[in-house]
């Protein structure tokens, strides 16, 4: 286990990637919330695996939370963090305050198109692709790493971040990494902490619920009728759905049968004031 350094502005991260660099070392980028579960500690690893120093960042965005959402009591819980990237090895952590992300007079949004104007999160989410696409255009450029680590547990998200590192030339490298899941099947997530005893008892019904629909799938039943049944288990199992659909694993473009290529089924649902997210390929 190794003493991991926190940088709290953009000066000092900088000025530490430069010695990296100069020494000819490859920086990689774990971009998070904190909060952290083994999820994140798996994107260290495989960032470990793409470079040999690797930055997790920890910084709730207000930007892409909307006025209503969990903002204010999103979990934060700096020492634990800190102790669980020290003993993962990781060598920075980047913390910045909101002041050092967005100074006063902060006015600038990336706009999207493509993967974030599909109907999925952005629907029920209007305003929160651009913010993160502003604050992973900030921390990509902010750290001059060389590849970013990012989960398929947020799916529609690794889509849009890809596409803009791409369309925007920023010289980074996005790396997907699969869902961690607990032993039932649930996606680990930082809100999962928010569930009361009987809500996580329900949880993984998601998961079981999209295995079940995958399978069907992959039988060449009908997709619709599959959906449509997959949808009405899932609020006959307790839960709020926003979606529950099947999209093209690249474009996220709405399919309708099998032969319209790769199928990923994505979902999202509330559990009393828990909002979850998952999405498995077919
Ligand atoms: N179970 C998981 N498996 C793999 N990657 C994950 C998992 N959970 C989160 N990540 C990834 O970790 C990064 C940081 O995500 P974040 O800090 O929002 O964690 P989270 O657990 O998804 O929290 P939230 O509950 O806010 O969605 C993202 O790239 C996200 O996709
Ligand atoms: C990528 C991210 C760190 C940007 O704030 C966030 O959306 C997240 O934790 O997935
Ligand atoms: N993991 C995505 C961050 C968010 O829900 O705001």
């Amino acid at each position: 286990m190794s003493q991991v350094a926190v940088f709290e502005t953009v000066k000092a991260m900088r000025e530490a990637v430069a010695a990296w660099h100069a020494a000819g070392e490859k920086v990689a980028l774990v971009p998070t919330m904190g909060a952290l579960h083994e999820g994140h500690i798996a994107l260290v690893t495989e960032a470990q695996k793409h470079a040999r120093r690797v930055i997790v960042s920890i910084f709730v965005n207000p930007t892409q939370f909307a006025p209503h959402e969990d903002f204010k009591k999103y979990p934060r819980t700096f020492d634990s963090d800190r102790a669980q990237l020290e003993a993962a090895n990781a060598d920075a952590i980047y913390f910045p305050a909101v002041e050092e992300m967005y100074p006063p007079g902060f006015a600038s949004r990336v706009l999207l198109l493509g993967p974030a104007a599909v109907g999925l999160e952005d629907r029920f989410r209007p305003t929160h692709f651009e913010g993160v696409a502003t604050v992973c255009c900030k921390l990509f450029t902010q750290s001059k790493a060389d590849f970013a680590v990012f989960g398929e547990k947020d799916y529609q998200q690794l889509k849009v971040v890809t596409r803009m590192a791409h369309d925007l030339d920023l010289g980074i490298e996005i790396v997907p990494l699969a869902t961690f899941r607990e032993t039932d099947g649930l996606a680990m997530s930082s809100r999962n902490r928010y569930l009361s005893a009987d809500e996580r008892a329900l949880a993984p019904t998601l998961h079981r619920v999209m295995q079940a629909l995958a399978a069907r799938i992959r039988n060449d039943d009908p997709l619709f009728q599959a959906v449509a049944d997959a949808q009405t288990e899932i609020i006959t199992a307790g839960f709020e759905l926003d979606y529950l659909e099947a999209r093209h694993a690249d474009t996220l473009a709405p399919v309708t049968s099998r032969a319209d290529g790769p199928i990923r089924l994505l979902i999202a649902a509330r559990l009393g004031a828990t909002r979850l997210i998952d999405n498995i390929g077919v």
